[in-house]
């Protein structure tokens, strides 16, 4: 039976997707497209990219998922410009997905979910991707983090780039890797807390059982990476698309870098993608 979602990361999450729609908007800063926005590849042309995004699409975007790595580039001034649009996409009302994809012993990864989960932490976001690659139980301090704080954790499952399906397909004493990923995560959200999420791109057939997560699903691989609005609905056929949440990253910001174009963009991306699921 599934479980009403009324604590946890669970009615932030379905709350903001009632407003805004199912879209996550990825903040990826590519060099390239500094450049195409006519910005300079420096600390100054990251922070215009990072203000003009936040001001675009905070007030309309559901989820902002800042790709950590991008940042990273620029060491600690890249992760001051991280910082500003943590806060400003929250200040928005958009909810803020770091992209940070982090895993390791169980004692480092209590230190990434204070980094990324606790609330004293200037990177304190609402979820953090992280990598199952260490075993499950590996990220239970920033599954216990993320559920104290009423945040989430979205773990990778089944992934859009081509490589990801000789690991997450192969056998484990009889399921998929990537379908024990699942299955652990619809224990933790037995609570109906949703707090722990699942990556499963959009750009081919996962393969997997979702049906009993009950949490959120990002589905990263629109645009940019080929998959379309319409493909959704046949890739995530099995799946509840109430918690599906397809993402894009340059396939929304190639309109940048004025700021209604880029708004639009994200609407529109939104528009298509729920004509698609409904
Ligand atoms: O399976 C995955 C997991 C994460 N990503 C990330 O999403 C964005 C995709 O960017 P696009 O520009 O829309 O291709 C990027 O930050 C990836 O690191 C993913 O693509 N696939």
């Amino acid at each position: 039976m599934t479980a009403p979602p009324s604590s946890g990361f669970a009615p932030r999450y379905r709350e903001v997707i009632g407003e805004r729609g199912r879209l996550c908007v990825g903040i990826d800063p590519h060099a390239e497209l500094l450049e195409e926005w006519g910005l300079p590849v420096s600390i100054d042309g990251l922070s215009r990219f990072a203000d003009i995004c936040v001001e675009a699409l905070g007030p309309v975007a559901a989820v902002i998922k800042p790709q950590v790595a991008f940042f990273e580039v620029f060491g600690s001034g890249g992760f001051a410009v991280l910082e500003k649009v943590i806060r400003g996409a929250q200040a928005a009302g958009a909810l803020v997905l770091a992209d940070a994809k982090r895993g390791d012993i169980g004692s480092t990864m209590q230190a990434y979910a204070t980094a990324w989960l606790g609330d004293a932490s200037p990177l304190c976001s609402d979820a953090v991707t992280v990598s199952p690659y260490l075993g499950f139980g590996s990220l239970a301090p920033a599954v216990e983090a993320a559920r104290a704080t009423e945040r989430g954790v979205f773990v990778l499952a089944r992934t859009s780039n081509p490589e990801g399906a000789r690991i997450q397909l192969a056998d484990a004493d009889g399921r998929a890797v990537g379908q024990t990923v699942v299955d652990a995560a619809a224990v933790e959200n037995a609570d109906g807390s949703a707090t722990v999420g699942l990556v499963v791109g959009a750009t081919r057939a996962h393969g997997l059982d979702l049906g009993a997560l009950q949490g959120p699903i990002l589905s990263p691989g629109l645009g940019a990476q080929g998959a379309t609005p319409a493909d959704l609905a046949e890739v995530f056929a099995d799946a509840d698309t109430a918690w599906l949440l397809p993402a894009s990253s340059r396939g929304v910001l190639r309109s940048g870098p004025a700021i209604g174009e880029l708004r639009s963009a994200c609407e529109r991306t939104r528009d298509e993608v729920e004509s698609a699921l409904r």
